[in-house]
């Protein structure tokens, strides 16, 4: 087949043209190429002459070309399409191919169209991504008035609630509200008018009206002149992470049950309270707020319960102040209110009183009607306060006394207060390091059979040799080392102290005798309180039923079993049990017979008198009566005189401890006092202390 030829100016056209040129026949079959074609696909003219057009083609695209050649066979025309072709090297090249029919020769005109087809792909892709990002996209023209939208995504749409066709052309300022931060709008217009970058976080509303938070960036796009044509804005819905550190924030700073201000919120609102009273010459007061007896309700109740009270003392306590007093609850069942801002200090006293009366007003859950009332302790200040925390203190310590003048009461804080506290805590150190130290010694006091003039045992009394301020007596000290927990490691001591005592006094002429040591209330809750005596008399080798330990009616105040369980442990060892005090508390003849005790001491209260006193002589009748019915013998505390021994020996067989016999004195003396000692002599009483 002859190379259909151009000719004359064509030929020139065929040789210059910029396009690629081809014949073929109606079997695709190359018949001419110009130098372009040759140029862009890497092939000579020789290669590619008598060859199948298709050696030039993407495979993905023989269809293509199939289809155009069959029209041309048919006689028909064909529009401009686009192929992909292949060069010699391999690369890839968009044609956009015009061909038509003369007799039996194809006429191809081809262009370079990759670039182009590039871009669109780009482009394409671009648009794809766009309008998929969950992020809004907003294209507002820079050039026209107003800046009008000329594009949102589906996102944008989404996030809004607004439909694209909706907003075309409108300013994006309607998805502003009044509650939309000036000061950021500001900073968007001016980054607008010097056409550059900005990231700002706004309040925007949806189309239904609400709040969501916008973070936006916005960016000028230029075109090849560098001219801003557009601006674009991507948007983040951000509402839900603004709620969630929101909520972190808040629980940072709030009790997670009441939802009041917890501590730390607290002290930042006090120390500024106390700015605002010293620059504007106010008051303010702090209320130490304690629930009475919360704990025996939510013990005995169960949590809901408590948690309800809690939640309802949390909101009358609201309700009965002002917005910008503070109420927080600081841990269990205590609350503190600030007063901000008081004109005169009196001012407190109504709050005070009407927080009372409202919390001590019946609350009801689940038809079950519940009382519980409140101690309030005051400190205010007037401005002068340096350290703010200092308040809250002095507020606590006058609760405390309120508490102590009997519940639902309150009490300022005073100088006095503040010095007896400050006493306390000296004390609390001194004790500290006379545990360290060693300080303690214990002194003993005889106890003696009224019928055989026997001293029959001795009661250890503890005494603190102070280096400074010599012998503190034991009421000075032991009410606070139960407060402070420091009654544990000294009644470690003292029991295993008069333990290896009675050791030693038994090894001699005087066994048995029998060791009484005090306890509190506090140790024989504590779990492990019997298998610790049971420890001590192992290790120091002290028989069982010569120990004697001796409660007072406090250690059924809290938990009642526990404390039985822990006396019925104590007497399956075999110690014994005496019931201290008796008659100063509140002695319920039930618990009498509850309690596996074996002696009742009584009270020295009601032996100062007994002589002359039918009503003292009456009741020590009546207990020691009561005592033999029950079985128990009865010690006699406090016996000072001769009158009162003779009195007491006539008429009740028991035994007697008191001054008149002998002081609690330390150990030698206590040695010495058995060795002198003559039963027969306190029998024909002649015995002196
Ligand atoms: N006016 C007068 N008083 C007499 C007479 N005979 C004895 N006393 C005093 O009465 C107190 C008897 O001890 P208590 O009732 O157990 O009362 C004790 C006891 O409750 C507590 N206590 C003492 N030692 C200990 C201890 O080691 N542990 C514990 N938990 N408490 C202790 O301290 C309280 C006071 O102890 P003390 O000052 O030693 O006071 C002792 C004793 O010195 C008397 O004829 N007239």
């Amino acid at each position: 087949m002859s190379p259909a030829k151009p000719q004359g100016e064509l030929d020139q056209f065929f040789l210059l043209s910029q396009d690629l040129f081809c014949c073929i026949d109606f079997m695709g079959t190359l018949l001419n190429v110009n130098p372009t074609f040759e140029h862009l696909l890497g092939y000579s003219a020789q290669e590619l002459i008598g060859r199948p057009c298709g050696v030039i083609i993407d495979p993905q695209d023989y269809a293509v070309i199939e289809h155009a050649l069959m029209r041309l066979r048919d006689g028909r025309k064909i529009e401009a399409f686009d192929v992909r072709a292949r060069s010699w090297q391999g690369e890839l090249f968009w044609l956009e191919v015009s061909a038509c029919a003369n007799d039996d020769v194809i006429y191809v005109i081809a262009r370079d169209i990759t670039r182009r087809k590039t871009a669109d792909q780009q482009l394409a892709l671009l648009q794809r991504s766009v309008e998929s990002s969950t992020n809004g996209v907003v294209i507002v023209d820079a050039q026209a008035d107003d800046l009008p939208m000329v594009y949102v995504n589906r996102a944008f749409e989404q996030i809004t609630g607004y439909a694209r066709d909706d907003v075309m052309g409108l300013n994006c300022r309607f998805l502003q509200g009044e509650e939309t931060d000036a000061a950021t709008l500001k900073q968007l217009r001016r980054a607008i008018q010097e056409r550059r970058d900005v990231h700002v976080m706004l309040r925007n509303y949806r189309r239904d009206g609400t709040l969501f938070w916008n973070d936006l960036y916005i960016s000028p796009v230029r075109d090849e002149q560098g001219v801003v044509t557009h601006f674009i804005g991507v948007q983040n819905d951000v509402t839900a992470q603004r709620e969630y550190q929101a909520q972190l924030r808040h629980n940072a700073h709030h009790d997670a049950l009441t939802g009041l201000p917890n501590r730390q919120l607290l002290h930042q609102r006090l120390a500024q309270g106390c700015v605002l009273a010293k620059r504007y010459q106010r008051y303010l007061a702090v209320l130490f707020i304690d629930l009475d007896d919360f704990k025996p309700i939510n013990d005995s109740l169960g949590h809901d319960v408590g948690d309800f009270i809690l939640i309802s003392v949390a909101r009358r306590l609201e309700e009965e102040l002002r917005p910008w007093d503070t109420v927080a609850r600081i841990g269990g069942d205590e609350f503190i209110v600030l007063l901000p801002d008081l004109a005169h200090e009196q001012d407190v006293m109504q709050v005070v009183e009407r927080l009372l009366a409202r919390l001590s007003a019946p609350y009801w859950y689940q038809g079950e009607e519940l009382h519980i009332t409140a101690s309030i302790g005051i400190g205010t200040d007037d401005g002068s306060i340096t350290k703010p925390r200092t308040l809250i203190q002095q507020a606590d310590l006058a609760m405390y006394k309120a508490k102590g003048r009997g519940r639902n009461t309150y009490q300022w804080y005073t100088d006095e207060l503040n010095r007896r506290v400050t006493e306390r805590v000296n004390l609390r150190h001194a004790l500290a390091q006379a545990i360290e130290q060693e300080q303690f010694e214990l002194h003993y006091q005889p106890q003696i059979d009224s019928v055989s003039g026997r001293v029959v045992g001795v009661e250890a009394l503890l005494r603190w040799q102070h280096p400074q301020q010599g012998n503190i007596p034991p009421i000075d000290f032991i009410g606070l080392s139960e407060e402070t927990g420091q009654i544990i490691p000294i009644s470690d001591w003292v029991l295993r102290r008069a333990c290896l005592d009675a050791v030693a006094l038994n090894r001699g002429e005087h066994a048995p005798l029998t060791m009484a040591v005090n306890v509190s209330p506090m140790q024989v809750q504590r779990p492990g309180f019997v298998a610790s005596i049971e420890r001590v008399l192992a290790e120091t080798g002290l028989s069982a039923e010569l120990l004697e330990i001796e409660i007072t009616e406090g250690v059924l105040m809290d938990s009642t079993e526990h404390a039985i369980d822990a006396i019925e442990g104590l007497r399956a060892l075999g110690v014994n049990i005496a019931l201290d005090d008796f008659g100063t508390g509140f002695s319920s003849l039930s618990y009498l017979k509850r309690l596996p005790i074996q002696k009742l001491k009584i009270d020295r209260s009601f032996i100062r008198d007994v002589t002359c006193d039918e009503n003292d002589a009456a009741i020590v009748e009546g207990v020691i009566t009561l005592a033999e019915k029950l079985g128990l013998t009865v010690l006699i505390e406090g016996v000072e005189t001769r009158e009162q021994f003779l009195y007491l020996r006539e008429r009740h067989p028991t035994y007697l401890q008191g001054y008149y016999f002998a002081r609690p004195i330390p150990l030698d003396a206590l040695i010495d006092y058995l060795d002198r000692f003559d039963q027969h002599a306190v029998l024909r009483d002649l015995a002196g202390a």
